[in-house]
């Protein structure tokens, strides 16, 4: 929390005032009751219509005072709230960011969106209510109390019973409060992820007659939801009665010794009225405890949830000693003796790898599903360290570089192609940060898809919706190549980028990117695509079982051969 409320830092300023307008605005309710005091007495009980009017006067202009240091209070306090939210946001972004693929792993998606958004709200209102209500409603309850003594120190003894009591129950809701809101947060990210794959699949549902099943989902997290906020809600309102008994029976103790005490001659009837008028503040202030609870509880557990994602510990960050005068010239990749596995996972999904992918080779992995190829594709950017051994690019081994060289020079087109809402020159240009359009148009031409751009309605300016909905599978995976492309890259990764493209065409796409003179490494299940690169590695079950031209393969590898047969039959294969 303490790691959240560090943002307030910059708005220390802002925040005093706020809190002295606050001291204005309680100083004079706490005078209020006092000059009500002294106007019955001195004014009403001995009909002095000079006193009754000099204090009405005073009580007026008092009452003016802090309604306009109530409205200041409230415009610093909404001020420094809304800036807080601001650069919470920010600096959560910022975070987010830098996050390596572990930790998104850990934090999903829909998680982090609750994080940004619900949990920096109720932070925020936190704040506003520390600015605005918070501290007043234990000064208001210190202050009314010693106001209450100040007019008459034997009535005012009861406050001593009843206040530490409703103190020592709030305190205990408090606690109990925080950590059934954190479940209600966790309830919160349940629904959202929900929600969020209900919103992505949505076509696939409706194909699929899966809305009962989704339903059902929706509603299992739904009422999970309800039923822990309805734990929450009845704490509060089963701790709202208990604060009231005890305020109204000291109100009852009050009238009952006060007529006492007056027939004693030991109080006057103003002092009495003074001391009702007080404890009824006091117990308005209590009773607004019970809303604050709450409110200051959610902010606790959301402080909580925000500081976890502020501390996140980023295990894969740039070596202290990355030289930055090492870069990657030629696209030399050297895999030694990597194994790699997921952070979640015991068993190791690459073992042992060794090749090396010439500057400017093009090499084909292929292997079955599962068997490595996008993991092995994530060491080379360091989307993943590897566990053990070394990746080299150019000689230098990849933790060596900064990271902005080493991925600056790799051109990455991921398995399922992500295209961004914008148009579609955007799209492609944001491979590139000063990508000209002359670069976006020849990059769109090599990837193949120049024409079908062309043909779109408003050509390059078209838009394209979140995921290019738009689009037909095979023209995304080529505006992904094209990205990459705009880059110039010295290293090329496609990741069954081009499995949705004609032979004729992807022969065309290979034979325009040997232009770009870079190393490209291309996972494929197309026997024909492997047999035009220069270099085929057969992955299985994390293993390279064998590496070499097709000629080779055919000679050496079993499985390699068992592969083209399935593709092409026994008859084909000898006039490969
Ligand atoms: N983020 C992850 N966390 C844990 N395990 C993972 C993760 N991604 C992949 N794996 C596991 O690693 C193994 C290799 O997966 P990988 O995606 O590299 O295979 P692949 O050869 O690219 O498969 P495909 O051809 O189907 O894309 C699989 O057993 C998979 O379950």
């Amino acid at each position: 929390m303490i790691h959240v409320l560090k943002n307030l830092l910059p708005y220390r300023f802002h925040m005093i005032i706020a809190w002295t307008l606050m001291l204005i605005e309680l100083g004079v309710e706490l005078m209020l009751p006092f000059i009500l005091m002294r106007m019955i007495d001195e004014g009403i009980l001995v009909q002095d219509l000079n006193n009754v009017v000099f204090w009405g006067s005073i009580m007026i202009g008092l009452a003016l005072l802090s309604f306009a240091a109530g409205i200041g209070n409230s415009f610093f306090a909404a001020h420094v709230t809304f800036k807080f939210g601001y650069d919470v946001r920010g600096k959560l972004f910022d975070k987010v960011q830098s996050f390596s693929f572990k930790n998104l792993n850990e934090y999903p998606t829909s998680s982090l969106i609750t994080r940004f958004t619900n949990d920096v709200r109720q932070i925020q209102n936190g704040v506003f209510m520390a600015l605005r209500i918070m501290l007043r409603a234990p000064l208001l309850v210190l202050g009314g109390v010693t106001m209450a003594f100040v007019v008459n120190w034997r009535i005012a003894l009861i406050f001593l019973i009843s206040v530490p009591i409703l103190l020592i129950f709030l305190t205990w809701v408090l606690k109990k409060g925080s950590q059934l809101f954190e479940r209600v947060q966790a309830r919160l990210d349940n629904v959202n992820s929900v929600m969020q794959e209900n919103l992505a699949g949505i076509r696939l549902i409706k194909a699929f007659l899966r809305r009962d099943h989704e339903q059902n989902r929706f509603v299992g997290a739904n009422t999970g939801l309800m039923t822990e906020m309805k734990k929450s809600l009845r704490l509060i309102e089963t701790s709202m009665p208990v604060l009231l008994l005890v305020m109204n029976l000291s109100l009852l103790f009050i009238l009952w010794f006060g007529y006492g005490e007056i027939n004693n001659n030991n109080a006057t009837e103003g002092e009495i009225v003074a001391i009702i008028n007080y404890a009824l503040r006091v117990s308005m202030a209590i009773s607004m405890f019970g809303f604050l609870t709450m409110a200051f509880a959610r902010a606790k557990a959301s402080g909580e949830r925000l500081k976890n994602v502020f501390t996140a510990h980023i295990d894969l960050v740039e070596a202290d000693d990355a030289n930055p005068s090492k870069r990657v010239t030629d696209g030399k990749i050297e895999f030694d003796h990597v194994k790699f596995s997921y952070p979640n996972l015991k068993e190791n999904v690459l073992s042992d790898i060794s090749f090396t992918a010439r500057a400017q080779e093009q090499v084909a992995i292929i292997g079955a599903t599962g068997s490595g190829k996008s993991s092995l594709f994530q060491l080379i950017p360091r989307l993943y360290d590897v566990t053990e051994g070394a990746i080299y690019i150019d000689g230098n081994d990849v933790r060596t570089l900064k990271l902005d060289h080493l991925r600056k020079a790799i051109g990455y087109v991921p398995q399922a192609p992500l295209l961004f809402t914008g148009s579609v020159y955007d799209n492609i240009a944001w491979g590139k940060n000063d990508a000209t359009e002359e670069e976006v148009i020849q990059a769109a031409k090599d990837a193949q898809i120049h024409h079908a751009i062309a043909d779109l309605p408003n050509g390059y300016k078209t838009k394209i919706g979140q995921k290019g909905v738009n689009l037909s599978g095979g023209q995304k995976q080529r505006v992904s190549i094209a990205r990459a492309l705009v880059r110039k890259p010295k290293v090329l990764m496609l990741d069954g980028s081009t499995s949705a493209l004609d032979l004729k065409t992807e022969a065309k796409l290979l034979d325009a990117i040997e232009q770009y003179e870079c190393t490209t490494l291309i996972v494929t299940q197309k026997i024909t695509t492997a047999m035009n690169a220069d270099r085929i590695m057969l992955l299985d079950d994390g293993e390279l079982l064998a590496e070499g031209t097709h000629r080779e393969l055919m000679k050496r590898s079993d499985m390699y051969r068992k592969i083209v047969e399935s593709q092409f039959g026994k008859e084909e294969i000898h006039e490969l």
